[in-house]
């Protein structure tokens, strides 16, 4: 629909103007149900709850082998690398180096320790031996005093890489989420992937920086140790995985029953966390008490969190039997390496010396293949919720709007709407359908209609904050399609019904509107502030502008819903934007402020280049307006001023003759003699 094909208002004396208010259209709600469950069902604990939060993982941990742990393992400790490579180059560095030094200590530290048994188990007195033994022990204890202190260098050089890996992932993160789409945010499955990523992939990205350095260390050790046995003889190798391996498999197992466990668990914690945010929170507070909802809500909690104490049982317990397993099996393992062992010696091929020096080095690798079987699994399984993060990162990054393109121009002169029409992600029905109008500077401009009718879509499309699906937003001629969305954004002030209370200082109340929380323009801020009302509200807080704004700190203010609008209004005006979107704003102010901000707002009053549209369903206050849009169901029904809208008869009149007559003690005085017959 062009602009020229705009519903026009008309002065048809035929029309009436029944006393009710339209009906929107829409489907016919049948009687809603006498019970319903309270939330999971018993047989599974996430009944009820959305899986596909979580299936992305389905089958990878759950059935992962010992041999696709490993085969994963150089892909993780690649990506951590290149992590902590970005972050911090000369702590990586550090890591690497000192941890290969320091395992080839370990293993010097090894042979020399068997060196010792080998001279104290030659042939010849006791006493000879030992002496010969000195030089040997005092190695044995400057290549572990090497050790220790190289050690102590890793920690210092990982302490310093994981915060920092840790804050780059976190900002990178926000940086990324916030900037994403406005419908990609409305889309719950983006939620739940963001939620994980945030919950998840970012508590352990601070812990597999430390387990991949003890997985480093592990697996150095290990070939250390292989080293010193293969010189001893090289069959006491295969003898070194019996009495590790049944220890790693059940490992192994329990970590798969963990992350399943988690799984089931995380849904229902996230359940848990909604109740215990709502019967903790102050905005829930008065409303719990005054429909006493508390009990029904405790109630709930209690049964979650029930369940989730079960589960975490089951698991405990399962994880025990299985670790004793595991452990059994190991202890078998050891006694046939240590009979093996044995044979040898009797056998012949190994000297007794050698022998004690097997024992040793058997030992030291069984606590190596442990550690390292232990913290592969670990890994394993937090790499997994690292690259889901990395994954949603990536994710994001092409969710991000349209950047590098022209700038918005700073001022504009016309915003036409081309048969715009939008759709919201998951819904069937478009919000808005076919809708064309053109907005001129300086001019006020109000959207009117039923809740749902698409009043608010649409002022997100002016703000581009939504990109049409069909149609065009034209600023000045040019797509707003083609410009760079941010700049775009910038030169539009949206103030909505129910805005932000950011829980900073006044004066930062205003200022974020232009992005900044620590610089002000004191006269604009003064202006905006006079203009919405807010200034009364500003001057009798304790430190004015520099009051802060939530009592959920010490010495914060708590305003009315009312004054959080005039502030919210004051915010819009501090922006100082071409284009002004006032969505319902006044709805919770009184009538006098509410007169004062629509006159303030008037055909430019404050910037005589302004576009400004009013939300409204008080439609008294937008009388004034230069022109008035009616929406029903996702269209323009009617346009035109308030008089020629009066004229038509239609859903305009009919709504604003049944407000009027609220307002008046006789019975509402028909629009016209036509009328008076229906009503
Ligand atoms: N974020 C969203 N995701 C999905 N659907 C939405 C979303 N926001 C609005 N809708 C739907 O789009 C339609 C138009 O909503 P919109 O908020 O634009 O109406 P409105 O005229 O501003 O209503 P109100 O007067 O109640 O503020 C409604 O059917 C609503 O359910």
């Amino acid at each position: 629909m062009s602009e020229t094909d705009e519903p026009t208002a008309s002065t048809d004396p035929r029309k009436e103007v029944p006393r009710q208010v339209p009906t929107p259209r829409g489907a016919v709600l049948a009687l809603p149900p006498s019970s319903m469950p309270a939330g999971p069902a018993s047989d599974d604990i996430t009944d009820g709850l959305k899986e596909a939060y979580w299936s992305i993982y389905d089958g990878a941990a759950a059935q992962a082998t010992v041999g696709q742990i490993l085969a994963g393992l150089p892909r993780t400790v690649r990506q951590i690398g290149r992590l902590a490579w970005r972050t911090d180059r000369p702590a990586t560095v550090a890591v690497v180096v000192l941890q290969l030094v320091s395992a080839a200590m370990s293993a010097f530290g090894l042979a020399a320790s068997v060196a010792v048994l080998q001279q104290l188990f030659a042939q010849g007195p006791t006493p000879d031996k030992v002496r010969a033994a000195v030089p040997q022990i005092l190695l044995v204890v400057a290549f572990l005093a090497a050790r220790a202190l190289l050690e102590a260098g890793v920690s210092v050089a990982q302490a310093r890489v994981t915060p920092k890996i840790r804050t780059a992932l976190e900002s990178d993160f926000l940086q990324l989420t916030a900037h994403v789409r406005l419908e990609v945010v409305d889309d719950s499955d983006w939620h739940d992937d963001a939620y994980r990523a945030n919950d998840r992939g970012l508590f352990y990205a601070r812990q597999i920086v430390g387990q991949v350095v003890s997985l480093a260390s592990a697996f150095l050790g290990l070939i250390g140790t292989a080293g010193v046995l293969t010189v001893l003889h090289p069959l006491l190798l295969p003898l070194l995985p019996l009495s590790v391996l049944p220890v790693g498999a059940a490992a192994v197992r329990t970590a798969r029953a963990r992350f399943h466990s988690f799984r089931r668990w995380n849904a229902l914690q996230r359940r848990v966390r909604v109740f215990s945010w709502l019967l903790l929170d102050r905005d829930s507070a008065a409303e719990l008490r005054a429909d006493t909802a508390q009990k029904a809500l405790l109630d709930e909690h209690r049964r979650l969190t029930t369940r989730i104490a079960e589960e975490d049982t089951r698991l405990g317990v399962s994880a025990a039997w299985l670790t004793l397993a595991g452990q059994g099996l190991g202890g078998i393992g050891a006694g046939v390496t240590y009979v093996a062992l044995g044979a040898m010696l009797i056998a012949g091929w190994l000297p007794l010396a050698a022998g004690a020096g097997a024992v040793i080095a058997i030992q030291a690798g069984r606590t190596s293949l442990t550690q390292f079987v232990e913290v592969a699994h670990l890994v394993y399984e937090h790499a997994l919720w690292v690259t889901d993060l990395l994954a949603f990162q990536e994710r994001c990054r092409t969710l991000q709007p349209c950047h590098g393109r022209r700038q918005a121009p700073r001022t504009v002169a016309e915003i036409v709407l081309q048969n715009v029409g939008y759709t919201y992600p998951g819904n069937d029905t478009p919000a808005l359908d076919g809708i064309s109008l053109t907005l001129r500077a300086g001019e006020t401009v109000a959207f009117v209609g039923l809740n749902g009718s698409g009043k608010s879509t649409c002022s997100r499309l002016i703000a581009g904050l939504y990109t049409p699906q069909k149609g065009s937003v034209l600023w000045d001629g040019v797509d707003a399609a083609d410009l760079d969305t941010e700049s775009l954004q910038q030169r539009v002030a949206t103030v909505l019904q129910d805005p932000v209370r950011f829980p900073f200082s006044a004066l930062a109340n205003l200022t974020v509107s232009r992005g900044t929380l620590t610089e002000a323009d004191p006269q604009r801020a003064l202006a905006a502030a006079r203009a919405s009302g807010a200034a009364q509200v500003i001057a009798g807080l304790p430190g004015t502008w520099q009051a802060l704004l939530s009592k959920r700190f010490r010495d914060g203010q708590e305003l009315s819903a009312g004054q959080w609008a005039k502030i919210a209004v004051a915010r819009g005006l501090y922006k100082d934007a071409p284009v002004l979107l006032l969505d319902e704003p006044t709805a919770s102010m009184d009538p006098r402020a509410e007169h004062d901000v629509y006159q303030a707002v008037l055909r430019g009053k404050l910037r005589d280049d302004q576009i400004t549209v009013l939300i409204s369903h008080r439609l008294a206050s937008v009388v004034d307006c230069d022109h008035i849009y009616v929406f029903d169901a996702g269209r323009i029904t009617e346009s035109g001023s308030h008089q020629d809208l009066m004229s038509l008869g239609g859903d305009y009149a009919q709504m604003f003759t049944l407000q009027a007559a609220g307002y008046q003690t006789e019975p509402a005085t028909p629009v016209s003699d036509s009328r008076t017959a229906h009503s």
